[in-house]
């Protein structure tokens, strides 16, 4: 019979975020002969003497969640936990089931031993009862070489009840990736109160929050665009953004804006050391103050824009979707789509250039990088997901520019194209 908490209904699906582009998945069997005869186990699974734990918290979108997984992410890197390697995990359902997602982590401890279980513990012991610290599971070999999942609650007190054992047997990897349907709720807010929601949530532990939320209700709600044009330049870091954006001003005699604006741009390193949800919310809520900006400005003069919705939903996709390109949510999802509400331009340019020459414009720049700049440039697959993600953007879809030539040629084309768009100006 299986163990019990071990039902042939409730079985989760798990995907390691190994470094390479593919998810390694596995799924727990009851009975010890069933499923997975034949087939290798998962290779994140060293063998012996190392080994596996996993933590998981629900990916639900609760700041208190999203802040636990940042928090243990965290104490993962310190003490005597510093010697292991940390994967991301994500425990979904088997097709069909109803299960939520849940983030976590696969930890692998090259020398086993009880130190790394003892630390586990007490790191677990130390979140606190609010929200309820998870299970650990514990992963150890049987007799002819098959792969056990113990997973362990640990009682606050000291000492831990098994919850369940289980084999761990090979899985297909799921024809979505587990992280998209979620997406739209954790990372993409598609509307002013969505995002509104989550910056609101943490007001009692960022201060900023407050004074964030403060100019967004201050601005005009739907605002409505004036008759002049609005124009939005995207792109990666050093596409040349900057340098087009600052022409077309001077060319066309426009208002140059940005997203986040001014306003709150003291406040962005704040909002970067944050779980994703309350990052993504404040860039989400950046780009409501600055429609309300585009509002005003169009009423007097064409309006261009370095960076606005668009970078802040493909940065949001392709950060939350690991792996390889093909993991993107389909084309026509909802995360592709403008949110409603959100004053729309009258056209989006996406400047692109090759990696070699983007590489040589950032280095040519010498300024100080940023985490994600830097993983950029480490991570093609993350680069090619941010511009594959804006090339899916809809209504409004972003218009390809080949940013590669020279200044006065890329700025030539521009014109050209805002002319063709907008009309004479
Ligand atoms: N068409 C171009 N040809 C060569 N270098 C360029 C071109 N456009 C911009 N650059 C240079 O590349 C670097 C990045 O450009 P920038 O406008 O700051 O990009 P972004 O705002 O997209 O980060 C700058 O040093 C800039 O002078
Ligand atoms: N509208 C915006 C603008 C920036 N961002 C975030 O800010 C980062 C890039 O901003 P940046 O100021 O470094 O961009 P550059 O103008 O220097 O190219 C992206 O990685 C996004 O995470 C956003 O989410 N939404």
């Amino acid at each position: 019979a299986p163990p019990a908490g071990c039902s042939a209904q409730a079985r989760p699906c798990f995907a390691v975020e190994g470094p390479g582009a593919d998810l390694v998945c596995f799924t727990l069997s009851g009975s010890e002969g069933a499923g997975g005869s034949g087939r290798p186990l998962p290779r994140c699974f060293l063998p012996a003497p190392a080994r596996c734990y996993s933590l998981c918290v629900p990916a639900a979108p609760s700041v208190p969640a999203a802040r636990l997984h940042r928090r243990l992410r965290q104490r993962l890197r310190q003490g005597p936990l510093a010697r292991c390697r940390v994967l991301g995990l994500l425990c979904y359902s088997a097709p069909g089931g109803q299960a939520a997602l849940e983030k976590g982590f696969l930890i692998q401890d090259p020398q086993g031993g009880a130190e790394t279980e003892r630390a586990l513990e007490e790191l677990l012991r130390g979140q606190g009862a609010l929200p309820p610290p998870p299970p650990l599971g514990v992963y150890e070999a049987g007799e002819r070489g098959e792969l056990w999942q113990c997973l362990w609650a640990l009682r606050g007190a000291g000492g831990r009840d098994l919850l369940r054992r289980a084999r761990v047997v090979a899985a297909e990897e799921p024809p979505l990736h587990p992280a998209v349907p979620g997406l739209r709720h954790a990372a993409v807010f598609l509307s002013l109160e969505a995002a509104r929601s989550v910056v609101e949530q943490c007001t009692s532990f960022i201060p900023e929050a407050t004074a964030v939320l403060d100019l967004v209700d201050k601005c005009p709600k739907h605002s409505k665009k004036g008759d002049f044009p609005v124009i939005v330049i995207e792109g990666l870091d050093a596409t040349g953004k900057t340098t087009v954006t600052q022409s077309v001003k001077d060319s066309l005699n426009a208002l140059l804006l940005r997203s986040p604006p001014a306003c709150i741009s003291q406040w962005r390193k704040t909002f970067d050391d944050e779980p994703t949800l309350i990052r993504r919310a404040f860039y989400a809520l950046g780009n409501y103050i600055v429609a309300s900006e585009i509002a005003k400005a169009s009423t007097e003069s064409p309006v261009v824009v370095d960076r606005y919705w668009h970078s802040t939903a493909a940065y949001a996709i392709a950060t939350e979707i690991s792996g390889k390109v093909q993991n993107l949510p389909p084309t026509q999802h909802e995360v592709y789509q403008w949110p409603e509400d959100l004053l729309k331009p009258d056209l989006v340019l996406l400047l692109t250039v090759s990696p070699e020459e983007r590489i040589r414009r950032l280095q040519g720049r010498g300024l100080e990088k940023t985490e994600e700049e830097t993983e950029l440039e480490a991570n093609s697959l993350f680069r090619q997901k941010v511009e594959e993600s804006y090339k899916r953007m809809e209504n409004p879809g972003c218009q390809e520019v080949d940013a590669s030539p020279s200044r006065e040629e890329v700025l030539r084309t521009v014109l050209h194209l805002i002319k063709k768009h907008c009309g004479s100006l």
